[in-house]
């Protein structure tokens, strides 16, 4: 057997080649490149690149390097797409992305829709942002939120989006993929929840604990050392803090924040029941118009992916070739499709930048009905 020392020898005189060749082939994908800038061809060739597979797959022995041999290829056409799709920036090929920069929201004169009613978490956070004195009003679900910024009853709605304890509020993803509405700033709210109950109750009194699904999730270890008592779910805390009231019910309570609680006459009984003491909630403010602030520092985008193995791996690696940062990824069901998925992604970035532009290019070529949810 030969010495390690040879054998590395051999190696390396193997790779001078390997690299030699990366470049050779570079270099011509560079030239399609041109020939796509001027001839206004897309990059991606998925046809073609199938070919290419099966082709060099033909052309070595055994399973193992079959299936060695496409990732490698795989790898290589996705970096000639990087190539070609930087190609087409610098030629300033890419078009207007259909969003407008904007160099601040008119806070004092927007009217703002928030979920649940007086006292809701949602209505702190909108306060936060708008201020104090903001011109509001209330819907009972997120989704008429939704349909007063799409009818222009409300400039912009302020809705929860996730939670640090809890996670997702997911029927918000579902209801940006559903509607024409666009995330414009967002604000992270410091939540602290109570439960609070009927004045003069005690905690003995209590059989029946009214909350949001997520409040509830949130305060899970409190509300388990009270295993007989039965856990509703409402639309909103606040909402649940005015049925308790109006209930008048001396064993039922609900998990809402102390302002609630006030708000509707109630008592808190326990204050800060949350499982963590950083609970927090991320808010996005919502309006109906393809706007983004200068100093938008963050992306939201959703797209779809076909049925194959390692497609999700190909479309991550445009965050990657244009040093994106990826801050959060979720995926959900497609509607009507089942068991497929979409994907959510939030990436570090402003629209103007050419690597948000560049990656945007990639994603949309190589993915499925992206939409752009964004950017703030
Ligand atoms: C180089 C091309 O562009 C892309 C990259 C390919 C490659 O590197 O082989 C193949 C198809 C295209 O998706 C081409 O169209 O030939």
């Amino acid at each position: 057997m030969e010495s390690l020392e040879v054998l590395r020898e051999k190696l390396d005189s193997i790779d001078d080649q390997i690299a030699a060749l990366y470049e050779q082939r570079m270099n011509v994908c560079g030239q399609v490149g041109e020939y796509k800038v001027k001839a206004g061809r897309k990059v991606f060739d998925r046809q073609r690149e199938k070919e290419k597979l099966a082709d060099v797959a033909s052309k070595v022995s055994g399973d193992f390097n079959k299936k060695g041999i496409q990732e490698l290829y795989q790898q290589l056409m996705s970096m000639s797409r990087k190539l070609q799709y930087r190609q087409l920036v610098e030629a300033g090929a890419l078009g207007r992305l259909p969003f407008i920069q904007i160099n601040d929201l008119d806070k004092q004169n927007a009217r703002v829709v928030f979920q649940g009613t007086e006292g809701a978490y949602g209505q702190a956070a909108m306060r936060q942002f708008f201020g104090e004195n903001v011109n509001s009003f209330h819907v009972r679900t997120f989704r008429e939120a939704m349909e007063s910024i799409e009818e222009g009853a409300a400039d912009y709605a302020v809705l929860p989006i996730e939670n640090s304890t809890a996670g997702p509020v997911i029927e918000m993803y579902d209801l940006l993929d559903e509607f024409e509405n666009y995330i414009v700033a967002e604000t992270i709210l410091p939540v602290v929840h109570t439960l609070s109950g009927l004045p003069g109750a005690k905690l003995t009194d209590i059989k029946r604990v009214y909350s949001k699904t997520e409040a509830l999730m949130q305060t899970s270890r409190f509300l388990d050392e009270h295993s007989d008592w039965q856990r509703i779910s409402v639309v909103n805390t606040a909402i649940a803090a005015k049925k308790v009231l109006e209930e008048n019910d001396i064993s039922q309570a609900a998990v809402c924040s102390s302002y609630a609680a006030k708000v509707h006459g109630l008592s808190v009984l326990v204050d800060g029941i949350n499982d963590d003491d950083d609970n927090s909630t991320r808010f996005i403010v919502v309006t109906n118009q393809k706007v983004f602030l200068k100093d938008a520092s963050k992306i939201s985008i959703r797209f779809e992916l076909p049925h194959q193995s390692g497609s999700l791996y190909g479309i991550l690696s445009h965050f990657i070739y244009n040093d994106l940062n990826m801050t959060k990824i979720e995926s959900r069901p497609i509607k009507g499709r089942p068991w497929e998925y979409c994907f959510f992604v939030d990436f570090e970035g402003n629209l103007e930048d050419p690597a948000v532009k560049n990656a945007i290019r990639g994603l949309r070529e190589e993915s499925q009905n992206l939409k752009i949810l964004g950017n703030y």
